[in-house]
């Protein structure tokens, strides 16, 4: 007998009931079966329902999870995972493959797959298709990336035409009967397809976790663009280092005046063995810039040229500057510190400025260049270093020596290989080279560019002493540049003192207080008398305000200067 649900849903789904007896269903029965039937429909109706319910949040949960996956999703395995782990919870799908469309937007790639596919791949012997590219339009892909729809294909329908593409082989090599494709787009933009397997696909559930997937695939490709880019510019970048380090020729120092070449010449004769150099020369000459050119042309120029400025360092500090300490070695020393001669192991040390160093230091550091090994302070332990020694000042070694202030046995271990930096105003066929170095150095910021100096300044910066050297230069270029209001320099800020015959650091050390003090006067008039805020004197001389007010006062720059 058969008896339909009337509340299941318009009559599709019916109770049947059967007997052994023939004629076993009487009137009385049939009006019992027709009275249940009704509440059966409403009881049907009810699973039905709920079990939708249910359906509808196993997929809300899972797709909140898998959204919680692809947000930490950085690569390839990180996404195949998260598919993995969503694909796990449904039970229609087994296998999956992303195709990529490649750079040409006419072919497609393998992306990613799951571990069944490569299993399968293994076993049936299939790599080729790890690396196989295949055409778009091939009836298939191209239908797929038109839409925005997922589309299910029976494989054996399109091999009995003749019309498979060659995955579709691959697919049924596994035993698939039907396959699922989904476009994954991000905008308007057509990354690739999602493929699985599944005779009863849920195409809601595909769809929403495609949309996800293809966020996820267009961070990856871009990262991997990214990464190829990085890779590329790092690569550049040491073929240009390479390239930089074979063409030094000493090209950041300016100056082809006679005794600048001597200078060249003994950094190349020196360059190349490991011998302690000796650089001296008045301040702002270039010594520093010198020792690193010789460094820059050694065989260390691989590793580091530490410096240390003597002079700048309290006498409490050089040593454990100079050789490091272990913990616990003094009061505040909670960790272990290597020094500059460890840091510039293998590489180059300058010392700048040795002339500084106090007697207790250079007796330590007569012991290293002696012996090539020192202990940390606080340490027994002996450490042993390969490092060159450059070092320079602009004292007197000699008069400090038979002043007392310079171990003899510590000046000829370091004078080994003199080189004299010679006075700028020694030289001063280098200054319209330097000067023009400078001004493109400095102009290049400055809205108006300053592009020429005049004859007259020009004559100007030749005639001019120079006591703090080329950095007094390279300063008065560069205040020049910051006042000049037209493309040629007429105007060089020199200080009226000029010692024409000073050529000594005492001297210098008048000098440049009249030269700062000439200069700063120089600008305030330019401003007006204004010291603070914008366009004042401060600003121009990228001082505070405050320290610009003492120095002043030092220097007894009064109203009247200004004046
Ligand atoms: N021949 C040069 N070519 C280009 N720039 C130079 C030259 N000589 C010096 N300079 C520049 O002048 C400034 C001072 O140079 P450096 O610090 O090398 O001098 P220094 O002799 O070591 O001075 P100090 O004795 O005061 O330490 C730097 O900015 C440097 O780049």
């Amino acid at each position: 007998m058969l008896a339909i649900l009337p509340e299941a849903g318009k009559g599709r789904f019916g109770l049947i009931l059967t007997s052994y007896k023939k004629n076993s269903f009487d009137p009385a029965d049939r009006h019992f079966v027709q009275c249940i039937s009704r509440h059966l429909g409403t009881a049907v109706v009810n699973i039905l329902v709920n079990e939708e319910l249910e359906h509808k949040e196993k997929h809300k949960s899972l797709l909140l999870s898998f959204s919680h996956d692809i947000a930490a999703v950085r690569n390839k395995q990180d996404l195949t995972t998260a598919i993995e782990k969503a694909v796990s919870q449904l039970s229609t799908i087994s296998r999956f493959v992303i195709r990529s469309i490649n750079e040409d937007e006419k072919t497609m790639s393998l992306f990613l797959y799951d571990s069944h596919v490569r299993r399968a791949i293994e076993e049936l012997g299939h790599h080729f298709v790890l690396d196989a590219v295949y055409p778009i339009e091939d009836g298939i892909s191209d239908a797929v990336l038109e839409g925005n729809e997922t589309i299910v294909y029976v494989l054996q329908d399109w091999i009995d035409a003749g019309k498979a593409p060659s995955y579709f082989h691959f697919w049924r090599s596994m035993d698939v009967d039907k396959c699922v494709a989904t476009p994954l787009k991000t905008g308007t933009r057509k990354l690739g397809i999602f493929w699985v397997d599944s005779d009863e696909p849920d195409v809601d559930m595909i769809d929403s976790m495609c949309a996800q997937i293809s966020i996820a695939m267009s961070n990856i490709i871009a990262n991997e663009h990214l990464l190829k880019y990085k890779q590329r510019l790092e690569i550049e970048n040491e073929h240009l280092q390479e390239q930089i380090r074979s063409i030094y020729n000493f090209s950041d120092i300016i100056g082809t005046s006679t005794p600048m070449q001597r200078v060249y010449q003994l950094m190349s004769l020196v360059a190349h063995s490991n011998a302690t150099v000796l650089i001296l020369g008045e301040t702002g000459t270039g010594k520093e810039l010198i020792a690193r050119g010789i460094h820059e042309s050694s065989p260390r120029k691989n590793k580091l040229m530490v410096k240390v400025n003597c002079a700048a360092l309290p006498v409490t500090l050089i040593e454990s500057e100079l050789f490091g300490y272990e913990r616990g070695a003094f009061t505040g020393a909670f960790e272990r510190r290597i020094g500059k001669f460890e840091l510039a192991q293998n590489g180059t040390l300058f010392l700048d400025e040795v002339g500084e160093l106090p007697l207790e230091v250079q007796v330590k550091l007569l012991r290293v260049l002696q012996e090539r090994e020192f202990e940390r302070l606080g340490g027994k332990a002996s450490i042993k270093v390969d490092v060159r020694i450059i070092a320079a000042t602009n004292r007197n070694l000699l008069t400090e020596v038979a002043e007392g202030r310079f171990r003899p046995d510590l000046y000829y271990r370091l004078n080994v290989f003199p080189i004299v930096v010679p006075p700028l105003r020694e030289r001063r066929e280098d200054i319209p080279y330097l000067a023009h170095y400078f001004l493109g150095r400095y102009s290049k910021n400055q809205l108006c560019k300053v592009t020429g100096i005049s004859a007259g300044a020009m004559s100007e910066l030749k005639a001019y002493n120079w006591p703090g050297n080329v950095r007094e230069l390279e300063h008065m270029i560069e205040r020049s540049v910051l006042l000049s209001d037209s493309k040629i320099l007429t105007q060089i800020y020199l200080p009226e003192v000029n010692d024409q015959d000073g050529a000594g650091s005492a001297t210098a050390i008048t000098n440049l207080a009249g030269v700062e003090k000439q200069h700063i006067i120089g600008v305030l008039r330019r401003c007006g008398g204004k010291i603070s805020g914008k366009g004042g004197a401060a600003e121009l001389l990228k001082l505070p305000p405050s320290t610009l007010n003492s120095k002043m006062r030092k220097l007894g720059i009064g109203k009247n200067s200004i004046e």
